[in-house]
C-alpha cells in the first residue's frame, strides 16, 4: 500500500513514521509512505499558502491551488484503488469499520488542514471524503493523519506479524478487548486470574469472551446495540447479568 501525506510540516512525520512496526513494514516493503509539502507547489517568491477568508471573519484559510497542484502531483498515474481524505474535524467519524474500508485501498492520499479553514473547494472537488478522528479540534490534521495512517497500517497483512493479532483487537470483533496478563504471576499481592494458567483452552476462551463482553456492557453499551449477540454470547450475557444483581 502507498501513503502521501500532504502536509504544511513534513518534518512533524519523521517521529511516528520513523520507528517501530512502521518502520518495519516500511522496510518490508508492506507500506510506502510519502509526505509532500503544498508550500513546494505555491507561486511567487513568498509561496503563499494561506490567506484571509472571503467575506471577512479572523484567522486565515488554506488557499486551494497549491493543495489541487500538491495531491494533483500524486495522483498522476492510475493506481489501482485511490482515496483522497481531508482530515478535518466536520469529516465522517473514523472508527474500526472506516479503518479496514481504508486498508482495503492500493494508494491513500491524506492532506492535512490548517488554520481557521481549508478552502471549500477542495472538499468540494478535489477530496475523495473528509474524515475526524473524533469530536475535538486540534492545531493541525497532520496528528489525524498519523493516526489514520496507524491505524490502517496495522492492518495490513504481514505487517503485524502474528496472524491473527490484529482480530482480538478492540472493537475487531465488534467488543472491547478482553483483560491481557502475562509475568510474573504474582505482583505486588495482584495475581493473574488462575483460568489463565488453568491450560484449559476452552474455558480461557470461554472466560476471554466473556470479559470482552462484560467489559464492552460496562464501558461501551451502545456497541453492543450494533451486534447480534446470540449463542454462547447470549448465556455469558446472561451470566454478567446475574452477577450483577447477586
Ligand atoms: N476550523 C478548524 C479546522 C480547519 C481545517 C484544519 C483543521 C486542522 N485540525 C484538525 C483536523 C482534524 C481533526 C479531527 N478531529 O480529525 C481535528 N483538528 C482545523
Amino acid at each position: 500500500m502507498r501513503i502521501d501525506i500532504v502536509s504544511l510540516f513534513p518534518e512533524m512525520f519523521d517521529g511516528p513514521l520513523g520507528h517501530s512496526i512502521i518502520k518495519r513494514a516500511c522496510d518490508a516493503g508492506l507500506l510506502s509512505i510519502g509526505v509532500v509539502n503544498p508550500r513546494d507547489f505555491a507561486e511567487g517568491k513568498h509561496r503563499i499558502v494561506d490567506d484571509t477568508p472571503f467575506g471577512g471573519g479572523s484567522g486565515m484559510v488554506m488557499k486551494p491551488d497549491p493543495l489541487f497542484l500538491a495531491v494533483e502531483s500524486l495522483t498522476g498515474e492510475p493506481a489501482g484503488r485511490r482515496r483522497v481524505i481531508l482530515l478535518c474535524p466536520g469529516g465522517n467519524r473514523l472508527d474500526q469499520a472506516k479503518v479496514r474500508e481504508l486498508a482495503g485501498y492500493d494508494h491513500l492520499v491524506l492532506v492535512c488542514g490548517h488554520y481557521e479553514g481549508v478552502d471549500e473547494r477542495v472538499k468540494e472537488h478535489l477530496v475523495d471524503e473528509a474524515v475526524s478522528i473524533g469530536d475535538y479540534v486540534l492545531t493541525g490534521g497532520e496528528l489525524p493523519a498519523m493516526v489514520v495512517t496507524d491505524a490502517v497500517a496495522r492492518l495490513i497483512p504481514g505487517v503485524l506479524g502474528a496472524a491473527d493479532a490484529a482480530e482480538h483487537d478492540s472493537f475487531a470483533a465488534g467488543l472491547l478487548e478482553y483483560p491481557q496478563y502475562t509475568r510474573p504471576r504474582e505482583f505486588r499481592g495482584w495475581e493473574v486470574p488462575e483460568i489463565l494458567v488453568s491450560g484449559d483452552h476452552a474455558k480461557i476462551a470461554r472466560w476471554r469472551r466473556k470479559e470482552s463482553l462484560r467489559r464492552t456492557l460496562a464501558v461501551r453499551p451502545d456497541l453492543l446495540d450494533k451486534i447480534e449477540l446470540e449463542g454462547l454470547d447470549a448465556v455469558l450475557l446472561r451470566e454478567i447479568l446475574a452477577e450483577r444483581e447477586g
